[in-house]
């Protein structure tokens, strides 16, 4: 059996995109691992599903899943790509559309630029909702924030702190300002903070260095991916938790390593905009390389 695919990024975060609209589709974790796998696969940061929608307000549903193999609730750069996907592959002319994620329904739209923009839904700081497990935790008050103290084990055994902004864009994040993206410790903070066990479904560790008030620079270790060049959900989560840290007014330019993305902001709905590339398509054989 082949399954045809489209190679895809937005701003570097790199996709397999599958048509589960015209294609019988059954894409388990270890699937999805194996196709994400850099060396024996195609090579992905994420791999999305397009399939049929299963409500009435949608035109389609769109599944994720991290290079892990594991299903995820919202993808930014992901999204961005789905739409452009779903154009250039003949499956609607329809614009804006309405995709169902497995959170409710996010609204697309492709601009005449060619960049697309993205109403990404509501964003919650609720531990609770995150979730994140904040019991007998004091948090530090910044502007209308709480930032949290997470206790972190260093390779040397030392004990330190970070305090982090918990943000739920669908799915979760922390944040933590840094001084400068190019020196902090992602590679090593980053995979702690991510299995952190105060985090019972773990989470995207984003490191944001302000520049100005309209203008950040921005890494993320993600959940089940590693370090991407860019995390459009990470985004949306440093812009949200800048604007109530006092720090940052909305729209917020954010510089990934991977390219720029706009975030917009006004307390309750969280629109990003940002460019999207098909890199190019191919035909995998399932049984040989999948299993
Ligand atoms: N790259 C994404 C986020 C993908 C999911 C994330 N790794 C998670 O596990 O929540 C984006 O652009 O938002």
């Amino acid at each position: 059996m082949d399954w045809h695919f489209t190679k895809m990024h937005g701003a570097g975060n790199d996709f397999v995109v599958l048509d589960g609209v015209r294609q019988n589709i059954t894409l388990t974790p270890e699937r999805a691992r194996k196709l994400a796998h850099r060396q024996f696969g195609v090579g992905a940061d994420q791999i999305l599903l397009v399939e049929p929608a299963t409500r009435a307000d949608a035109d389609f549903r769109y599944r994720i899943f991290n290079a892990d193999g594991g299903e995820v609730e919202h993808c930014g750069n992901g999204a961005r790509c789905f739409v452009r996907f779903v154009h250039e592959q003949g499956l609607t002319d329809r614009n804006p559309i309405r995709a169902e994620i497995c959170t409710g329904i996010i609204v697309l739209n492709e601009q005449d630029d060619g960049e697309v923009n993205v109403e990404m839904g509501r964003t919650s700081f609720e531990p609770a909702a995150v979730p994140f497990d904040s019991a007998g935790l004091v948090p530090r008050i910044e502007g209308e924030d709480r930032l949290w103290p997470l206790a972190l084990t260093g390779e040397d055994g030392a004990e330190r702190t970070v305090w982090v902004s918990v943000v739920g864009i669908s799915n979760p994040h922390a944040v933590q300002v840094v001084d400068d993206v190019d020196t902090a410790p992602v590679a090593t903070v980053g995979p702690r903070v991510e299995s952190h066990r105060r985090f019972p479904r773990r989470v995207n560790a984003g490191f944001m260095q302000v520049v100005d008030r309209r203008n950040i620079r921005l890494r993320v270790f993600e959940r089940g991916s590693g370090e991407t060049l860019a995390c459009g959900t990470g985004a949306c989560a440093a812009v949200a938790a800048g604007i109530r840290r006092g720090l940052l007014d909305s729209p917020v330019r954010v510089q990934t390593r991977g390219g720029v993305l706009t975030i917009a902001w006004d307390g309750e709905q969280l629109v990003m905009t940002g460019p999207v590339v098909t890199v190019f398509q191919g035909v995998i054989d399932v049984d040989t390389l999948l299993g």
